[in-house]
Order: structure tokens, then sequence, then C-alpha cells
């Protein structure tokens, strides 16, 4: 496992220790008039460590909303133990304002998995369990003043249509008390659907000894377009059928509706969709059907993993590679690795899913952690595309493109084919500069360039770090010169050149900017999948998942531009950014293709890509990650600061790093040099990171553990915030 349980259970300031779960008084009916205080201490969202002490005159179950003032702000807290004294002075404590019982007590495995979540990635624990609930839970206003109605809960089971679900309350299921999963279960088809490939029989034998198994974790390692979706589908049915749900992450809001289509059609509607797009309303009534059991099935992104399920029996995590399982602000989670986790915890397996396993799952792999099943060939008897390096050293460009490149697109548009073009880049060119003296279109507040979009008909300069926007200027601000030029392509540049190269073409870009509205990403992807466009121009957005029927061609714009990061997983990226790229071609008939432009076609990753031989590239990859000592031959831990000077950053970081070698808990744990962050200013604020690195998870986090209290203390002063993030993604 690639995570453990911790062997205490997290302990605030004021809590003392002792497993609070396993302690909680079940008592909510204390005897009327009873006088005694009691003391709860409480779970709040704010950026102090421990828990809160506040009285109430009868017990409260741990797991419970109540609302209390905090300061002189009214907040949604929970409870999350029960003391005959508190913490503190007692005439300190002030009394909770209101138990917020419209919900039933957290259940036990969710508030082990925040304790465990909060534990791993030394956060409070407030910092957790409620950032995670959904908006409308953890807003006081929502439970007070006249138009309340009792809160959003009571709100949501009014509504038309809820009555039913609302009446089933009453007797949504208890967890545990499912069946055991059996294979050969009566409840387990094998009619609906496609008859199985050869490989996808045996991956979903293997698959279903997991589930006989009861626990444990595989690995699908499928090449795009080899049915993996098949496989959730076909195991989801299966745990259904034993009375179970099942849990299905995927990397992409826009994968979504993909998803829930295919799932309605083979399981039916006991289904509940969550992600960040959502209305509150939507997210609060999808979240109450998942967590009193009337959903079977949860599709979600990041943030669905943290939905309570009482009858949860497999948790999927597809595309488990992808970036975006990792949350990149507050509690900075992975879902992959918690999904791994409470699958363990519950002892139900999990299933991660990919073409371009993330180098931490392949380890588990080879290493036999994890079973390893894989699905080497399409399941249509489709072949993977062709892939071509074309060499941009050496070739005349039109607007970035090779003559290859266009020839191609000429081509499947004579055959009426659909083709797209992606690059990694939205807006319209990176940079504005000036041609006679060295202005570049600079953001006043980071240190990044202004892109240039296209807005309606005008043109705007943006900043992607801090959202700043401004007007072109007729003239360089600098020397005057009235000719500016965009410098570079982004997607918009590039939609425009296709549109006046291939008149009569029809042209579709989708990216984040096309998609910003609400349901627009659904109606762009809509069109594509009807073949309402010939050329496709779009970010990574397109390339993840997407099942397009037409698709002969993909060009690739820019490959290299992820080549030289600075970042150590850069190469990995790319290579599973390129890998699925190309999947979407030819998945529905031959002789599709791939061309990816790039000045070094000898590099490893494009040398891997050209054979699809994910393979090779990982056992590559993997020698030199354990010849430089990284993860996953290592674990990391990173430590930012932010400051308005970044010398006052690295100040507290070098103090920080000074403190910690002079622990005995650092033997073991490599600590770099404090560095400025690559984009060191954004939204005039200035930030620095400080790396640490360990052979072993426990050594870094027993050093993490001593050390972090004593920071703000050194962090007195200039600097404005420090945060800690473990198994960072990013360096
Ligand atoms: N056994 C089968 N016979 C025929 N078609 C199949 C079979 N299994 C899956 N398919 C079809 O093959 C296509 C690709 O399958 P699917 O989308 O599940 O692949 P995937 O492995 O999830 O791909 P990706 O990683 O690219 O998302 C789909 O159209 C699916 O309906
Ligand atoms: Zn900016």
């Amino acid at each position: 496992m690639p995570l453990k349980r911790p062997a205490d259970a997290a302990s605030g300031r004021i809590m003392a220790s002792g497993d609070p779960v396993a302690d909680a008084v079940p008592v909510p009916d204390a005897p009327a008039g009873a006088q005694t205080p009691v003391y709860l201490a409480v779970a709040l969202d704010v950026p102090l460590p421990g828990l809160f002490d506040y009285s109430h005159d009868r017990p409260v179950a741990p797991g419970v909303r109540v609302r209390v003032m905090f300061g002189r702000r009214a907040m949604v807290g929970m409870v999350w133990a029960v003391r005959a004294e508190p913490g503190v002075d007692a005439d300190r404590v002030r009394p909770i304002e209101a138990v917020l019982d419209d919900l039933p007590p957290m259940p036990a495995d969710w508030l082990r998995l925040a304790e465990f979540a909060a534990h791993y990635y030394h956060r409070p624990l407030g910092e957790v369990l409620l950032p995670v609930l959904p908006p409308s839970l953890r807003r006081p206003a929502a439970y007070t003043g006249a138009r309340s109605a009792g809160g959003p809960v009571c709100r949501a089971d009014r509504r038309p249509g809820a009555t039913r679900a609302a009446r089933a309350r009453k007797g949504a299921g208890q967890p545990g008390v499912a069946a055991p999963l059996e294979p050969g279960d009566a409840a387990a088809p094998d009619d609906a659907g496609p008859v199985l490939t050869d490989a996808q029989a045996r991956a979903l034998a293997g698959l279903r000894d997991l589930l006989a198994a009861g626990n444990g974790v595989a690995l699908l390692h499928g090449v795009t377009g080899s049915g993996k979706t098949e496989l959730y589908l076909r195991l989801a049915r299966q745990v259904i059928a034993a009375g179970r749900q099942a849990l299905l992450l995927v990397p992409e809001i826009n994968l979504t509706p993909q998803l829930e289509h295919s799932v309605r059609e083979r399981l039916g509607d006991r289904l509940a969709v969550i992600h960040s797009r959502l209305s509150e309303g939507e997210r609060l009534r999808a979240w109450l059907r998942a967590s009193r059991g009337q959903a079977d099935i949860l599709l979600g992104t990041r943030l669905a993993l943290f939905t309570p399920m009482p009858r949860l029996g497999l948790i999927v995590v597809d595309e488990e590679h992808d970036a975006s399982y990792k949350q990149q602000d507050g509690l900075r989670y992975s879902a992959r690795d918690l999904a791994v986790w409470r699958g363990h915890d519950l002892g139900i397996p999990v299933v991660l899913g990919s073409a371009t396993p993330s180098l931490e799952t392949w380890r588990h792999a080879l290493d036999g952690d994890y079973r390893l099943l894989s699905l080497p060939e399409r399941a249509q008897a489709q072949p993977l595309p062709e892939i071509r390096l074309v060499d941009t050293r050496r070739a005349r460009l039109e607007q970035g493109f090779t003559p290859q490149l266009l020839d191609a697109l000429e081509a499947r548009l004579a055959q009426g084919e659909q083709s797209l073009v992606f690059i990694n880049r939205r807006g319209y060119a990176p940079v504005l500069r000036c041609v006679s003296c060295a202005w570049v279109s600079q953001c006043r507040r980071c240190t990044a360039h202004m892109v240039l979009h296209r807005l309606g008909g005008r043109h705007v300069l943006q900043c992607h770090h801090c959202g700043d926007a401004m007007p072109v200027p007729r003239a360089c601000p600098d020397c005057g010169d009235p000719d500016i030029q965009p410098m570079g392509r982004g997607t918009q540049r590039v939609e425009e050149f296709l549109a006046e190269r291939f008149s009569g073409a029809r042209i579709l870009r989708i990216d984040a900017d096309a998609t910003r509205l609400k349901g627009s990403a659904e109606a762009l992807f809509a069109r594509a999948h009807a073949g309402e466009a010939d050329i496709l121009v779009g970010t990574q957005m397109v390339s993840k998942g997407h099942d397009f029927a037409r698709l002969g061609l993909v060009g690739v714009l820019n490959a290299d531009a992820m080549l030289f990061s600075q970042d150590f997983r850069a190469p990995e990226r790319l290579f599973a950014q390129l890998m699925q790229v190309a999947g979407r071609a030819g998945r529905r008939q031959g002789g599709a293709q791939v061309i990816v432009q790039t000045d070094y076609p000898d590099q490893a990753v494009y040398q891997a890509l050209l054979r699809h031989d994910y393979a090779r590239f990982a056992a590559y990859a993997l020698e030199e990650r354990r010849d430089l000592g990284l993860p996953p031959f290592s674990s990391q831990a990173l430590l930012t600061a932010q400051a308005v000077r970044v010398r006052d950053a690295l100040d507290f970081l070098e103090a920080a790093r000074a403190r910690a070698q002079s622990l005995p808990e650092s033997a073991g744990v490599r600590l770099h040099d404090p560095v400025p962050l690559r984009i060191v200013r954004v939204a005039r604020v200035e930030r620095a990171q400080l790396l640490f690195e360990s052979d072993g998870r426990g050594a870094l986090h027993r050093l993490l553990r001593t050390l972090l209290p004593g920071l703000d203390e050194l962090a007195r002063g200039a600097v404005q915030h420090w945060g800690i993030e473990v198994d960072p993604q990013e360096i």
C-alpha cells in the first residue's frame, strides 16, 4: 500500500489522544433538563491546528454538524469528540448555538478517511472535514433567517420528485450488511454489452478474482480504446447486484457526460454525478443520494472521493495517472492515493485504469503490490494509429505547421474524416512584443507574460496567473513604435489560420476559454462527436478519454515545450499526454495517423511514443529516477512560503531548514536548498520552496510532525503564508 494508516489518531491542540471515533458517545436522547454541561471538541475550517471546545447540555455524536460562534463569526463545525472536561478554562468555553440535525452523524468510515487525510497531509482536521462537504452544508447562513426553512437538506427533500427519496431515507442501507461478492453471482450477467475480446475476458476474470478476494488493488493497463470502460461497467454491475455501491472517478468534468450516458444505458438510473461545475443544489442532491444509499453508482471527479457511501463495494479510478486527481490548493490531496487507502480501510477492491500509468503505480504493479492486468490491443480490432515524428528543424513552417501536417489535414478533409490539432496553449499568442525595442507584454503583478487573447472581435491581454487583464496598447509603451506583434501561437491563432488555409472546412476550437459557460463544454463536445466539425483545435481537454468516431488524424504542435521543463515529471507527463491524444485517432476505422512536430525526434520520449511502448518508456524513466533517488524511489514534501519579497520567503525557509537539521528526526531526510519558484511572483506575492526528500515515507513524516508545529513562530513578520505539500506533483 502506498499509504499507511497512522498509528495514532489525529490529536489536536486541545484534544487528548485516543480514538475519538471508537469512543463516540451515542447518546442522542439524553433526558430533558439534564444540566451538567458536556464539552464538545469541534473541528472548524480555520487555519489553526487542533479542535475547539464548546459546551452543550447533552452529548452529541461525532460527525454531527453544529453551528457555533468563532470570535464574532458564525460557523458550521463538526463534532469530533465528547469530553467530560474541557481542554481550556471552563468559563471561557462558549455554548454551541445549534445542533444541525438535518443529517445523521457522518459515518465512522468517512470520519476515518478524513482523519487519515488530515494526518497524512499534515493539516488540521477542520480543514478536511468541512471543505469536502457540499457548500450548503457548511454555510451557517443556510440554517438561519426566514428563508432558510429548515436548512438546505429539508429544502432538497421538499423538491418535487424528491419525496420518494426522502421517504426512503429512513430505510437507507446500513454499512457492512451487504452480501459477500462471489464471482458467478446470479446477478452478474455477461450478456449485456459487446462480446468481450480475449484480453478483456482475461482481465475481467482477474478483476473478479479481486472482487472474490474482497480487497486489493488492480492496475488495468490498457492501451487507448482497449475497452477499459466496458470492464468497469461489468464490474460495477456485479458489485451492484450484490447490493453494494460503486464509486467511479474520472479526471475531467468533460468526461462525465460520456460516461454518465454509458452507465445509464447499461446500469440504469440509480446514478449520482458529482463534480465542481454543479450548482449547489445539484451537488447537495447528488451527495444525499449517494450518502443515503439511494444511488448505486457515484460518478465524479476528485472531490467525489469524499462522499460517504454506506454500501461502498468498489472504487474505480479511471486515467489514474492524471494530474487533476491532485488538488492544487487547500488540502493538497491525491484522490487516487486516498482511493487506495479508502479501499484498503474498507476491505474493498480498487481498480486503477490507464494507458500510461503513473510511475508510482507502475512500480507497485511491478513489485506485485498491485495486480497487473493488461489490455494490449484495441477492442475493435483497429490497430493503434501510425505515429510519425516530423523534424521541424528542417521544415519550412507556415504559422507553425509543417508541410507534412498541412498535406495530411488536406487529405483527411478530402476523405471526409475528422482531424484534431492539439496544442497545449490557449489564447491567441503567448506574448506580444515590440519589433523595434525589447518591450514584451509583461504582467505588472507577476513574473509572467500577458497572453494575447481574442475576445469577440477585439484583442486583449490576460495574465494566466493572476487574471489581470488590459487592452492591447496601440503602440509600444516603451518606444512608441506602433508595430507590436504577437509571438508564437495558441489555440485561437491556430483556429484562425486553419480557417483561412482551409476555407470551407468547419473548425471547432475546444479549450478552457471556449467552455467557460456552464453547459458549453457539453455542447461543443456533442458537436464534435456528431461530426459537425472537420478540424478540432484543442488543448489537453480534448485529448483525454473521448471516443470520436471519425477522427483519422491527430497533429501535435509545440510538444517540445514540455520536454525541457525543470520538473522531473515533465517527460512522464509529456509521454502520457501524447499517448492520450494519439489514442483519440482511428478508434473506429483503420489508417489513422498521428503527426508530432518536434525539434528533437531522437529524445527517448518520442522514440517510445513511436512504438506505442509504455513499458519501454517506463523502464527507462524508472531507471533514471532510481539513479537520481527520485519518486517512486523516495518520498517528497514541499515547504512553500510567500512574502512580498522573495528574500523573506527564502530566509524563512532557510531558518526552517536549519531548525530541521537540528532535530534528530532529520536523520535520513535530505533537505534541499530553498529556491524561488520558477514563476517567482504571482499577484505581487513572491514565492519560494524547500524540498524534503527521504527514501522511506516514515522518516519524512516523523520529521514533518516534529517540525511543522514550530514554524508559525519562525514565519512571524514578513512571511504572509507558508504551507506543506506532501507528495507534490509539481516541483
Ligand atoms: N469487446 C468489445 N467489442 C467491441 N467493441 C468494444 C468492446 N469493448 C469496448 N468496445 C468499444 O471500443 C471503444 C473503446 O472502448 P473504451 O472507450 O472502453 O476504451 P478505453 O480503454 O476506455 O479507452 P481510452 O483509454 O482511450 O479512454 C468503445 O467504443 C467501446 O464501446
Ligand atoms: Zn499576473
